[in-house]
């Protein structure tokens, strides 16, 4: 079942001489880990916005078209509305963290929106371990790893019990091991609780390893939507738009591998690969 739906969508920032997204047409099933990536200035933070309410609600603009959360159109929705069904977490988490205290920080969103103490109790508990991090839950948000204050971030979002995790471009600012924190999280997130995951991001090989589709803008049109083997084994024409391929993907390429079963996405799989290769 459908729990976004994008159709023929256009939209076009105020004053803008072009759209920054060009009929965009796509649908996300429950369940589904998506990652939008694609070169500087395609649209990635321009659909995000229009996911998550940000447009139309506090920014102006043109669209035409239709995007649909779990069946309603999302223009005609509050922003309250929208952040139950979409959780949002952006690139910088110290912009996000406004609390000195990770247990603080959690309560913060469930208080406004008049939680009982038991419940938020309940739901604080539920998304620290959700997000892997019920250690964090006493220490101040200032000592964190960029890593552990994504997570953070995460779990914040999680606490509306969103249909929907949007992140965009969340591992931006952090280094590798924070990075790769961040996307296991997001997998089991996926993998073992079924949370929907439409992630904004550059680094190809994070998305490589654990998005199941994977959508490219251009120039602010979806110019591809595959499978991770099927995106990455158009390599020529990534390369042209300005998307980085996965290292091993690249060289898998160069040895002429190109379907699901032998164009490698994580460095396991290339190590399987070239040993069968060297094999024969
Ligand atoms: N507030 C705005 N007003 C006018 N034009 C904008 C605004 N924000 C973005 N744009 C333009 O819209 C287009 C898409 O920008 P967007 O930020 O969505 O791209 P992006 O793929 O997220 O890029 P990046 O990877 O650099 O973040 C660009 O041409 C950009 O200059």
């Amino acid at each position: 079942m459908a729990i976004l739906e994008i159709k023929n969508f256009t939209f076009r920032y105020p004053q803008a001489a072009r759209p920054a997204l060009k009929d965009i047409s796509l649908s996300v099933a429950k369940g589904e880990f998506v990652g939008i990536t694609g070169p500087t200035g395609a649209g990635k933070t321009t659909l995000a916005c229009c996911l998550n309410g940000i447009i139309p609600h506090f920014q102006g603009g043109e669209a035409t078209g239709r995007i649909e959360l779990d069946g309603l159109s999302i223009f005609n929705k509050s922003t309250a509305q929208i952040s139950r069904l979409v959780g949002s977490v952006f690139q910088d988490p110290e912009a996000q963290i406004i609390s000195s205290e990770v247990e603080q920080e959690l309560a913060f969103g469930l208080e406004n929106l008049g939680f009982a103490p038991v419940e938020m109790e309940k739901r604080i508990s539920e998304v620290l371990e959700l997000a892997g991090i019920p250690d964090l839950r006493h220490r101040s948000t200032i000592g964190l790893s960029g890593g552990q204050k994504q997570r953070v971030a995460i779990a914040c979002a999680l606490a509306m019990r969103p249909e929907i995790l949007l992140l965009d471009e969340p591992t931006s600012e952090l280094d590798p091991v924070g990075t790769e924190e961040v996307f296991q999280v997001l997998s089991r997130l996926n993998h073992e609780h079924g949370i929907t995951v439409l992630v904004v991001e550059q680094k190809t090989e994070q998305l490589a390893a654990h998005a199941g589709r994977i959508l490219v803008l251009d120039d602010g049109a979806l110019v591809m939507d595959g499978e991770p083997w099927q995106v990455f084994a158009r390599q020529r024409e990534l390369q042209a738009i300005g998307v980085k391929i996965p290292q091993v993907t690249k060289l898998a390429g160069m040895l002429g591998g190109s379907d699901k079963y032998s164009l490698p996405l994580t460095v396991e799989q290339a190590r399987i690969y070239i040993e069968r290769l060297v094999r024969s």
